[in-house]
């Protein structure tokens, strides 16, 4: 089905900036040398390629590829990779150095990476994304590496995309080699749980963040932007857990419905639509601008960056924002959030369910073995609850928003490597 993309609402500031000016802010707070500045804020490595595709009509397409390693000094370079047309060098090193933060955060022993190519999934061909793919993966031999960098999904792929890559990387290696990247299919060492885990951890932050506002899950109302990999999951954990899920959207609209929409019908719908909420009629049609805007206790923007912005951050009525996309909050707006009163729960920690369980699968891959579904809950819910109590306390002891305290959390623990390590 044919659509118009709504334009992103942009601030002056781009993902990049946004991430730099919180960094700088938590950096002067830490006192940290100046040394220690360039050392944090420069990617370790850039690679951008021209990725030459034969498209089903015949023709070679050059698509426009990059991999960006923010850092590799807690452990083996992680992060996914994105199709999207919007994918640009300097957004691929924002979210690179968000996953090195993230991973520090959560307390996992991998450094950050990003990956992308400005293509859009949506108007090719299974073959046409298998080219690219491997492709890709071809001239990124040198890059990962279960030991050096191991991509995972982000927007636009998913596990089909990561098995390509998984095959191809094998094949020039002559072996086998699961550990090279996560998210595969279940059957190709994937790991239970890390289709949802993301979605899940959104959930959990959700939880206790609603315990820090004396919030009831079931009185409790929800609006969810994105209903990808992160959003549809977290709404249906959130309504499993009484949440009321009023409002969810994608690329194609928004929708609305004062007594919840039914989830699990929504993500039926999608499956058998083209993975889009096109058409869906569990709602009244909104103007995709007013989910942000309606007055619910929890927001959750899982969709892309810089959506709420200067302009509409004052018309916010959220209680709490829990950030499943990375970087969805440009910094200006983060002034407006905070003078509000309203509890924002960062990217880098709300979102960091999914590279936890990608952790998981690179365990299990490396042992040979396969945990249960239930081992992955247990111990992805530990994780995000510990590391929300961290923020959250960091919060306390340094007097600033959540997001600062999550970079102070972050900045502390590559730093501290960083001397250990030496070297330099
Ligand atoms: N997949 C993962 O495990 C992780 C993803 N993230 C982040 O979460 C966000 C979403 O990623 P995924 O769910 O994986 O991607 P996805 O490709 O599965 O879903 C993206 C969703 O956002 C919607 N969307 C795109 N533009 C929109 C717009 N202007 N307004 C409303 N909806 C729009 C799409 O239609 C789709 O429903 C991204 O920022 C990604 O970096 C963060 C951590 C892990
Ligand atoms: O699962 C992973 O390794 C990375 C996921 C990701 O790209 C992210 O957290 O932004």
């Amino acid at each position: 089905m044919a659509y118009i993309e709504p334009a992103p609402i942009k601030d002056t500031e781009n993902p990049l900036e946004s991430m730099m000016q919180r960094f700088n802010t938590a950096f002067e707070l830490l006192g940290f040398d100046e040394e220690m500045y360039d050392i944090l804020k420069v990617p370790a490595k850039q690679v951008v390629v021209g990725l030459p595709v034969t498209m089903d009509n015949g023709k070679i397409k050059i698509f426009e590829g990059y991999r960006v390693i923010h850092s590799n000094i807690l452990g083996p370079a992680k992060g996914g990779l994105r199709f999207d047309p919007g994918v640009n060098l300097n957004e691929v090193k924002a979210l690179a150095a968000w996953m090195t933060w993230k991973c520090a955060v959560v307390d996992i022993p991998y450094g950050g990476a990003k990956g992308g190519v400005t293509c859009n999934p949506r108007e090719m061909s299974a073959g046409e994304l298998e080219r690219l793919m491997r492709t890709y993966t071809q001239t990124m031999l040198g890059v990962f590496g279960p030991d050096r960098d191991i991509p995972a999904p982000d927007m636009g792929t998913g596990p089909r995309e990561m098995a390509w890559l998984m095959d191809e990387y094998s094949k020039a290696n002559g072996m086998t080699v699961h550990s090279v990247v996560t998210g595969k299919p279940l059957v190709l060492g994937g790991s239970e749980g890390r289709v949802e885990a993301t979605g899940r951890g959104v959930m959990v932050c959700a939880l206790v963040g609603m315990e820090k506002l004396r919030v009831n899950p079931y009185h409790a109302t929800c609006a969810v932007q994105g209903f990808g990999n992160v959003g549809s999951h977290a709404a249906r954990l959130l309504h499993e857990r009484g949440v009321k899920v009023v409002a969810i959207s994608d690329v194609t609209g928004a929708y609305y419905n004062k007594k919840g929409i039914d989830i699990k019908a929504a993500m039926e719908y999608t499956e058998k639509n083209n993975r889009s909420l096109a058409g869906f009629k569990g709602g009244e049609k909104i103007d995709p601008a007013d989910l942000l805007t309606l007055e619910v206790d929890v927001l959750v923007p899982a969709a892309m960056e810089d959506v709420i912005v200067e302009t509409n951050a004052p018309k916010i009525r959220a209680k709490m924002i829990v950030e499943g996309a990375n970087g969805p909050t440009s910094a200006k707006a983060d002034k407006i959030l905070n003078e509000k009163g309203i509890l924002a729960v960062p990217d880098i920690l709300a979102n960091a369910g999914g590279v936890s369980v990608s952790y998981f699968e690179w365990v299990q891959n490396r042992l040979g073995y396969k945990w249960t579904a239930e081992r992955i809950k247990r111990r992805s819910d530990r994780i995000m609850k510990e590391a929300f109590e961290r923020v959250y306390a960091t919060s306390l002891e340094y007097k600033v928003p959540m997001r600062i305290a999550a970079y102070i959390v972050a900045l502390k623990k590559v730093a501290d490597t960083y001397q250990f390590r030496g070297g330099y």
